[in-house]
Parts: structure tokens; C-alpha cells; sequence
């Protein structure tokens, strides 16, 4: 029989406001954004209590690493400064801070989207 892939995601939100330099138009102007985040894991191996992840455990990751954002000013922030705290910029940010926390043997972080409106979203994901 073909082995399938397990899949697991959750949903979560943060405010922030940011501007884009040197981009055309009014989002080089101070503005915000509720961004919701999506975080998706994947694996092909289930723990012994039949999950691939707790959903808690990716929720309180995700959510230690949205206090380093949430009601902040994103141009202020390290990661930041050298790059535009764009959607994609912002879902790599939260990938690269994420995988360290949650890939281990079994499973790993698949994809993280950053939606910055309800029809706009930028998505950074492994190869
Ligand atoms: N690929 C991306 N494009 C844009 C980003 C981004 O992060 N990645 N960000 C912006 C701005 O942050 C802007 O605030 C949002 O732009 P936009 O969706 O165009 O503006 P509105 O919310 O006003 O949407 P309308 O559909 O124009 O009403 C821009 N682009
Ligand atoms: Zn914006």
C-alpha cells in the first residue's frame, strides 16, 4: 500500500506595524497589519499516542516566538533592519525561529504563511 504523509496545522494572529522602504506607494507610510499566521507541520511517523505534533506544542512555540512581534514596530527589530518586514520576510522570520524549536527525527516544519489581510498572504516553506 502507498504510504501517505501526516499533516499538521494551527492558526494564530498577532498585530504589528511596519512600513516598506523603497517600495512604490502607501505602504512606505507607518501602518499596521493583524497578521494571521499559519504554521504546518509534516511527518510520516505518528509518537506513540497517535500524533504527529500536540497541537499545544506548536501553539505555545508559535507563540513565544509572535511575543518578539506583537505590538511592536517591525522596522526596529535585528532581523529587520537589513531586510522589509514584508509578509515573506515576516513567515521566514517565524520559520527559521520555529524549525529550531519544533523539527526533530519524525517530523518537520513544513510552511509558514503570514496573512496580512483576508486575500493576502506570503508563504515561506523548506524545499
Ligand atoms: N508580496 C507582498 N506585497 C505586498 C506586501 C507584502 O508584504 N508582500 N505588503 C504590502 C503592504 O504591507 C500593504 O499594507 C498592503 O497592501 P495592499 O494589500 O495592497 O493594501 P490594502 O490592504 O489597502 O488592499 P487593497 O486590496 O488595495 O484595498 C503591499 N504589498
Ligand atoms: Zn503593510
Amino acid at each position: 500500500m502507498k504510504k501517505g504523509t501526516y499533516e499538521v496545522k494551527i492558526i494564530t494572529d498577532f498585530a504589528a506595524a511596519h512600513q516598506l522602504r523603497n517600495f512604490r506607494g502607501k505602504c512606505e507610510n507607518l501602518h499596521g497589519h493583524n497578521w494571521k499566521v499559519e504554521v504546518v507541520l509534516r511527518g510520516v511517523e505518528l509518537e506513540e499516542c497517535g500524533v504527529l505534533v500536540d497541537f499545544g506544542e506548536v501553539k505555545q512555540a508559535t507563540r513565544e516566538i509572535l511575543s518578539s512581534l506583537d505590538h511592536l514596530y517591525l522596522n526596529d527589530l535585528p532581523f529587520f533592519k537589513e531586510r522589509n518586514p514584508s509578509s515573506e520576510n515576516i513567515a521566514r522570520y517565524l520559520f527559521e525561529q520555529l524549525s529550531e524549536k519544533l523539527d526533530n527525527e519524525k517530523r518537520w516544519l513544513y510552511r509558514v504563511s503570514a496573512w496580512e489581510s483576508a486575500d493576502a498572504c506570503a508563504t515561506y516553506m523548506s524545499e
